[in-house]
């Protein structure tokens, strides 16, 4: 899979900044779009750009350690909220319709399967992860049929047309397995990885706490692929296949909140290469959130205190990707509408 990835072609960049910067706008007044248009003018490697089936996958999967109500939900929700996904009722649901967004809802490890819901693809990696406080979430067999599952639906959804993934997560108590992945794969204290995910009281967040700092201290191999069979989720490691396998087809990722941003950071870790395809939506509420997107050396496109998943950061920020292109493709130069270059007299 590793092999596959390939680094980014940067040698454009000149030309593609210099573009930029002969438009009718001082240099770099267009801030953070135009670092993403230059990020996707190097991707596309075409002129002009286009955004033609941005599709959201949404990845679910039940945890172990949900056991303890380290949530304010129980695990049922999970597929409850699976459901709301498949018949439209869910904030992600609004956020696609509103920007042009399809939507794929998969089940990559849920409590209890649903071979009755139209329309979910089905990928289970078992009926949830064991409680990482007490033994590894998963086994290496299932970190690595998880990765090719994710790296294949991702595929598929590119070959049929999709040139811009967004991704998206839903699994009660998943923000306490971010933030173990967290902890483990930057080394970071747990207190900076820990944050109160669904909105959970003191006393739930003194055990969650707890529970993660438990689950860190006995012996385990740090390499990514170790890191998330001790502490991932099946959505997890499937949001990283998805990641990876987006990368190898040079498909740009936008990357929604906590959960998925740690994803992000664990398929860096596999494959350093695919860092320069991933697109970063948001700066959520969650706590462990700034702290992923550092060791990401991320800049996030918005700052909405959202602190909900699913995709909802990733779709909100669709009509920047747009604007970005927009600017990129059909903005007018000095020389096009006759006006006189300014150059930047700051220093
Ligand atoms: C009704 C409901 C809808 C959601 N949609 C996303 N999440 C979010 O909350 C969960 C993570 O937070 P924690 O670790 O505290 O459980 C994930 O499912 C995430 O997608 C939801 C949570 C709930 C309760
Ligand atoms: O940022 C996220 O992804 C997030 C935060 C809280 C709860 N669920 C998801």
């Amino acid at each position: 899979m590793l092999a596959e990835i390939p680094a980014l072609d940067k040698t454009a960049t000149t030309a593609i900044q210099q573009r930029i910067d002969l438009k009718t706008k001082p240099a770099g007044a267009l801030g953070k779009l135009e670092a993403l248009a230059l990020q996707l003018a190097l991707i596309q490697n075409k002129s002009p750009l286009s955004l033609n089936k941005p599709v959201l996958l949404i990845f679910a999967g039940d945890h172990g350690i949900n056991v303890h109500g380290v949530s304010i939900a129980p695990s049922a929700v999970t597929q409850q909220m699976v459901r709301n996904f498949l018949t439209g009722g869910a904030a992600a649901n609004c956020f696609c319709r509103s920007n042009g967004i399809e939507l794929a809802v998969i089940d990559a490890g849920i409590l209890s399967a649903l071979p009755d819901a139209p329309g979910l693809i089905q990928q289970s990696l078992g009926s949830g992860t064991a409680d990482f406080s007490q033994r590894p979430a998963m086994t290496l067999a299932q970190v690595d049929a998880g990765l090719a599952l994710g790296r294949h639906i991702a595929r598929q959804h590119i070959l049929a047309g999709c040139d811009l993934l967004l991704l998206g997560e839903m699994g009660i108590a998943n923000t306490s397995s971010a933030a173990a992945l967290l902890a483990a794969a930057t080394g970071l204290p747990v207190e900076t990885c820990v944050g109160r995910g669904t909105g959970i009281s003191d006393t739930q967040f003194e055990l969650k706490l707890s529970l993660i700092k438990q689950a860190l201290e006995r012996p385990y191999a740090k390499d990514p692929v170790s890191i998330l069979a001790e502490f991932g989720g099946f959505e997890l490691v499937q949001l990283c296949g998805a990641i990876l396998g987006a990368a190898a087809l040079q498909t740009p990722v936008l990357i929604d909140g906590f959960i998925v941003s740690v994803a992000a950071l664990l398929a860096c870790q596999i494959a350093p290469n695919c860092r320069d395809y991933l697109i970063f939506a948001h700066q959520g509420a969650e706590a462990g959130h700034k702290a992923v997107l550092d060791a990401l050396n991320a800049i996030p496109l918005l700052d909405l205190a959202l602190r909900l998943g699913e995709g909802t950061g990733a779709a909100l920020a669709v009509p920047l990707l747009r604007a970005a292109i927009s600017f990129y493709n059909d903005m007018a130069s000095f020389a096009d509408a006759g006006v006189t270059q300014v150059v930047d007299s700051s220093d």
